[in-house]
């Protein structure tokens, strides 16, 4: 007990990327041969690949950036549920779950099976979800898949939803070996001042 565990996907070549997004990349530009001293890396990336808040500007061009977002949303208590085998997650999947006084949820599906291939098809929210979730005090949701709605959505209608709720997003956990309960999470986004989302450090503690 007290360990913190990593619910971070690694980022190197294989971490499945959105179809057509920029492959991840990580090199070392200048090297200490080059240098003289040190060993100098560059990566390159699309912010939503791996484990990655989104910004309200990723889908709002009059959306918050990272740098604006409140960091108390990325610490603190979290309690994570196991809802496996739907094809969406709506109100009627989730309302057998206690949710009272939970400020961050996050949603074990095990439906990303190869996480070093993009999926073909995720469970999505349902968009009424963030209504009852934010009734419940909820300001951000986690979810062990790339997206929170359907992969040919272009309406993005849980994005939108959740946001207009208040309810923050984090996609791309790896919750396959995490339990049902109640933990501390800690998600910080870089201080990415224009960002539309950022990579996260993703840890949990029981
Ligand atoms: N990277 C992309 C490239 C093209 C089109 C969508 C995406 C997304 O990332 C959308 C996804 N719903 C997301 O928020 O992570
Ligand atoms: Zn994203
Ligand atoms: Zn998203």
């Amino acid at each position: 007990m007290g360990t913190w565990i990593d619910i971070s996907q690694p980022l190197d070549e294989k971490v499945a990327v959105w179809p057509g997004d920029t492959p991840f990349s990580y090199k070392v530009n200048w090297s200490k041969e080059e240098s003289g001293s040190v060993n100098v890396g560059q990566i390159t990336m699309s912010i939503h690949t791996g484990t990655h808040i989104d910004a309200p500007f990723h889908f709002d061009n009059e959306g918050k950036r990272v740098i604006e977002l409140d960091l108390n949303l990325y610490i603190g208590s979290a309690r994570v549920v196991y809802l496996p085998n739907y094809t969406s997650i709506g109100v009627g999947e989730i309302s057998g779950i206690d949710l009272n006084g939970i400020t961050r949820l996050l949603i074990r599906t095990d439906a990303w099976k190869d996480r070093r291939v993009f999926p073909q098809t995720i469970p999505h929210l349902q968009p009424a979800l963030a209504a009852y979730l934010s009734e419940l005090g909820v300001r951000l949701i986690g979810l062990d898949l790339p997206s929170v709605d359907p992969l040919d959505s272009k309406e993005l209608l849980a994005h939108h939803e959740l946001a207009s709720h208040g309810i923050h997003i984090l996609e791309g956990l790896v919750l396959d070996d995490v339990l049902p309960g109640d933990y501390e999470l800690i998600a910080l986004p870089l201080p990415l001042v224009e960002a539309d989302g950022s990579p996260v450090r993703a840890v949990l503690k029981k």
